[in-house]
């Protein structure tokens, strides 16, 4: 059973466009988790562009499936995320300027400052878990850490499916068979969809979560479009 936990960045996206608190991103959330997803993912960045770090606060209180804080270790968000400790936080090497997650950790080069900050977590009871590819050196490094888990970064999968490329997914089985092997569990995000998630899941054993959010949310879109317009068009009439 892999759980799904939505991302729930582009609904903040959304609101901040206009200032007020449309859509409301709090009520957004409890619906997801009513409409059966297992847990909330928000990956709150330096300059707030989507979720602020108010929402992870006022989220903490009402997300009652698991609670996913992702980011970079900087100290604000270190703060962040021991006061309102969340299920889950996952650790990304994002550039300040980032436009998106754009790369794993280097868990060799950055081995120590890891375990630093994983220990620091896990003693206030926080499950750890580090974005990271499919390199197998990178992964036993990873278990080096002390992290509980591992979330690998799915876009090169992803990009190489939509072209047809369905050996792309076998980097991403050979980490999660050694990731298994040593210990720690399995995440996955970035760019999954409703194209390629079954066949992922299919090929990826012990997978224990996925966290996806821009595709997911723009199907929704488009999904809900046909049946919002007719909901104008007949009070219209
Ligand atoms: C860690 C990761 O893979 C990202 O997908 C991220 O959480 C999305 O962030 P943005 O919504 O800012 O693109
Ligand atoms: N950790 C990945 C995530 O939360 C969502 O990524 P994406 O689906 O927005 O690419």
């Amino acid at each position: 059973m892999t759980k799904l936990s939505v991302n729930i960045n582009k609904i903040a996206t959304l609101r901040n466009s206009r200032g007020g608190n449309v859509p409301n991103l709090l009520k957004v959330a409890a619906d997801i988790e009513g409409f059966g997803a297992e847990g909330i993912t928000i990956h709150p960045r330096p300059d707030e562009r989507h979720i602020r770090y108010q929402d992870a606060r006022d989220l903490k209180k009402i997300v009652t499936t698991e609670f996913n804080i992702e980011g970079n270790p900087i100290k604000s968000f270190m703060d962040l995320v021991m006061e309102t400790k969340p299920t889950q936080v996952t650790l990304v090497p994002d550039a300040v300027s980032a436009i998106t997650s754009n790369a794993g950790w280097n868990t060799i080069k950055h081995q120590s400052f890891l375990k630093e900050v994983i220990k620091e977590f896990k003693q206030n009871g926080i499950r750890t878990s580090i974005f990271i590819d499919t390199d197998l050196k990178l992964i036993e490094a990873a278990a080096k850490t002390g992290a509980d888990r591992i979330e690998l970064y799915t876009e090169e999968f992803a990009s190489q499916y939509e072209l047809g490329n369905k050996d792309a997914v076998k980097p991403y089985t050979e980490a999660a068979i050694l990731a298994n092997k040593l210990g720690l569990g399995i995440n996955a995000g970035h760019d999954l969809s409703l194209d390629n998630i079954k066949f992922f899941k299919e090929n990826i054993p012990h997978l224990a979560e996925v966290s996806i959010g821009h595709a997911l949310i723009a199907e929704s879109l488009y999904l809900g479009l046909e049946n919002v317009v007719n909901m104008y068009l007949h009070r219209l009439k």
